[in-house]
């Protein structure tokens, strides 16, 4: 998926974003988020409307531009971040993006290695999913980058529609200083009696968890995007951080307990569609929701399967992303 090839470059001089030509923009800073992956800012120099065709798209749902290496002439698909509450300068009218640098990834190489103020060429933006109107509750399981949509539908519903994320990420550094607001974190007490039974290095790891160092760059806008949900009741956003190395993994019985929680009856009062949207690597969108399949030339859902299909989760409707 994301992967396309091209035969010419003529059509590379437009000046504005748009999904059938690609437009060079300038890689105008990179914030390294963890050690596998960075937030890119990309910006047209000329026009400073140049993401004017971006507008309508961040009401909608999911959805991504592509990146072209120009060497291999490929490119690959990303999905951008929504703009910060309090943006800096080089983040107005630019365009931010999660990027994981792959184990010998193409094009995802080739962006790590880019020097600053390089040129890149962009195309979109392409609707990957677009919310139903009239949805009221949404449980979102993210792994990994999948986190970019889970906050891309988090701006498009501004407060319309109760949310809750659960983030699965390889490193605690991926998700460093994020607390869960469901989940049990480990108690202080548990932590120092594991230093003694298990070791300094067990001790370094536990530390290392929960809440305990600054929040990195996407803990802190889901923070902010929580805090802005706080206005609206009943709109809440929760996130609860499940993270691989402590050995923490998204259960059946986390989900089970998140959607049977919902039917409490101040929430059954108001009618409207309940989601679970899957978003992560291949094999995460598998597990829990069995394989999209290839229909027509196009990606489609193909059934329900994996764990999600094995569950009872009725009112409940499953979208792969
Ligand atoms: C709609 C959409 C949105 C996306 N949004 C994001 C996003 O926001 N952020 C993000 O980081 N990614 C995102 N992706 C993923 C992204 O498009 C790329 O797939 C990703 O960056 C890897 O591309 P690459 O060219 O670097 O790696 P590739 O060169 O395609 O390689 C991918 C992996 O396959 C392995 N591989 C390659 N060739 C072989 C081979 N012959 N044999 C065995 N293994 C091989 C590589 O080692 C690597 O681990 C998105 C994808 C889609 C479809």
């Amino acid at each position: 998926a994301g992967i396309r090839a091209f035969t010419s470059d003529a059509d590379s001089q437009s000046s504005s974003i748009n999904p059938h030509t690609f437009t060079p923009f300038t890689l105008v800073s990179r914030e390294p988020v963890s050690s596998t992956s960075s937030i890119f800012t990309f910006a047209h120099r000329g026009n400073p409307d140049a993401i004017g065709a971006l507008r309508d798209a961040w009401k909608r749902g999911v959805w991504s531009i592509q990146i072209k290496q120009p060497q291999l002439q490929i490119a690959r698909a990303y999905t951008p971040l929504p703009p910060l509450a309090d943006p800096s300068d080089a983040e107005l009218g630019a365009i931010r993006l999660l990027i994981r640098k792959e184990n010998k990834g193409e094009v995802s190489g080739y962006l790590h290695r880019l020097p600053l103020e390089a040129l890149v060429e962009l195309r979109g933006p392409s609707l990957e999913y677009e919310l139903p109107n009239d949805v009221k509750e949404i449980l979102f399981l993210a792994g990994g980058t999948g986190i970019a949509p889970a906050l891309q539908i988090t701006h498009a519903l501004q407060d319309k529609a109760r949310i809750h994320v659960m983030w699965a990420t390889r490193r605690r550094e991926d998700c460093r200083g994020g607390s869960s607001d469901t989940r049990q974190a480990p108690k202080v007490g548990m932590l120092a009696g594991w230093k003694g039974l298990l070791g300094q290095e067990q001790a370094d790891l536990s530390n290392a968890q929960e809440g305990n160092h600054e929040q990195n760059a996407i803990v802190r806008q889901l923070q902010s995007a929580k805090e802005r949900s706080k206005r609206i009741p009943g709109c809440e956003l929760s996130v609860d951080y499940f993270v691989d190395e402590e050995g923490s993994l998204i259960t059946p019985q986390s989900v089970l307990q998140h959607t049977q929680s919902s039917k409490s009856p101040d929430s059954s009062t108001t009618q409207g569609r309940k989601l679970i949207l899957v978003s992560g690597p291949e094999g995460f969108v598998n597990y829990w929701a069995g394989p999209k399949r290839w229909e027509g030339g196009r990606e489609a859902q193909g059934p329900l399967g994996g764990v999600l299909s094995r569950l009872r989760l009725e009112g409940w409707e499953v979208w792969k992303l």
